[in-house]
């Protein structure tokens, strides 16, 4: 088993004016979060969010983290969202497991002490995208089955971004701390061409692009001050760190899927600043 946790330092939209793609895809873009058998995670200084890829295969995996942030244990004063994007699982918390096949979520509140990720078949072996926020109080732990998240169809064919969004958590139906998360689908013909674009200062965001259904289907992912942006080229299964104070929307060769989480200042995931078309540069 091999354990990562790369530090992603915050940046002010000033330092990126002058980066080269290499420098904008070290400090923003992640890849290869889910290598077999390995815990691969981020730790961004953005609201000091964590986040990353557990993909147990013949033993089931637990992240441990203790001195890294001069606590006890991981969730000693973090709550988790987690989503498998891969093959059936199951998540063992303080020692009661929990079945977890694709697309099927979990919300852990903070205080415990355990949480082991395994995988039914080492051969297709679960996926779990992990993300974790600072908390200061104990909610109660959900399942949050891919059947049970709220539904939000957007975007139509003549602005080719139709697409559902399925909220998993989300303030209107359950507690957190801070955390937000959920799952993105496009429809074929449709990318994440949300426009007008948005900015939301009081909360950063990730992105975890999935679903990419051939190997040579890439996201364009754009990113930056309204009137400076960038461009960032994901992968299959890679993952962007936003800050507060950037635009956030993907043009991909195919259509494909996202998970994106969120915290901050606010739970309000209508809160966005809308940038008129004739700021953006
Ligand atoms: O399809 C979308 O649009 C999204 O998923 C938007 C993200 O959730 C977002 O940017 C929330 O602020
Ligand atoms: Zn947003």
């Amino acid at each position: 088993m091999a354990f990562s946790m790369k530090t992603n330092y915050a940046h002010s939209p000033k330092d990126i004016e002058h980066y080269s793609t290499e420098e904008m895809r070290d400090q923003f873009q992640v890849e290869h979060l889910f290598t077999p058998g390995d815990i691969n995670l981020t730790y961004t200084y953005n609201d000091r969010m964590i986040f990353g890829g557990v993909t147990p295969t013949t033993a089931p995996l637990e992240i441990v983290l203790g001195k890294e942030l001069g606590v006890e244990f991981f969730l000693q004063r973090r709550e988790l969202g987690v989503i498998n994007i891969g093959g059936e699982g199951t998540i063992t918390i303080d020692g009661d497991e929990q079945q977890m096949v694709t697309h099927d979520g979990y919300y852990v509140g903070m205080g415990h002490k355990h949480v082991v990720f395994a995988s039914k078949d080492p051969q297709n072996p679960a996926k779990f995208y992990t993300v974790s926020t600072p908390a200061h109080k104990t909610y109660p732990d959900k399942k949050l089955p891919f059947a049970n998240a709220l539904k939000k169809p957007i975007g139509d064919q003549d602005h080719m971004n139709k697409r559902t969004i399925y909220k998993y958590i989300d303030a209107s139906q359950m507690d957190t701390c801070q955390l937000q998360m959920g799952y993105t689908v496009l429809e074929p013909g449709s990318s994440w061409n949300t426009m007008p674009a948005h900015t939301h200062a009081r909360r950063m965001e990730t992105y975890l692009y999935i679903e990419f259904p051939t190997p040579d289907t890439r996201v364009f992912h754009f990113m930056g001050q309204p009137n400076a942006t960038k461009h960032l080229v994901m992968t299959n299964e890679s993952a962007v760190v936003n800050p507060s104070w950037s635009i956030h929307c993907g043009v991909g060769t195919t259509n494909y899927a996202f998970i994106w989480a969120m915290c901050g200042e606010n739970q309000t995931y209508d809160d966005m600043d809308e940038v008129a078309m004739d700021q953006l540069k």
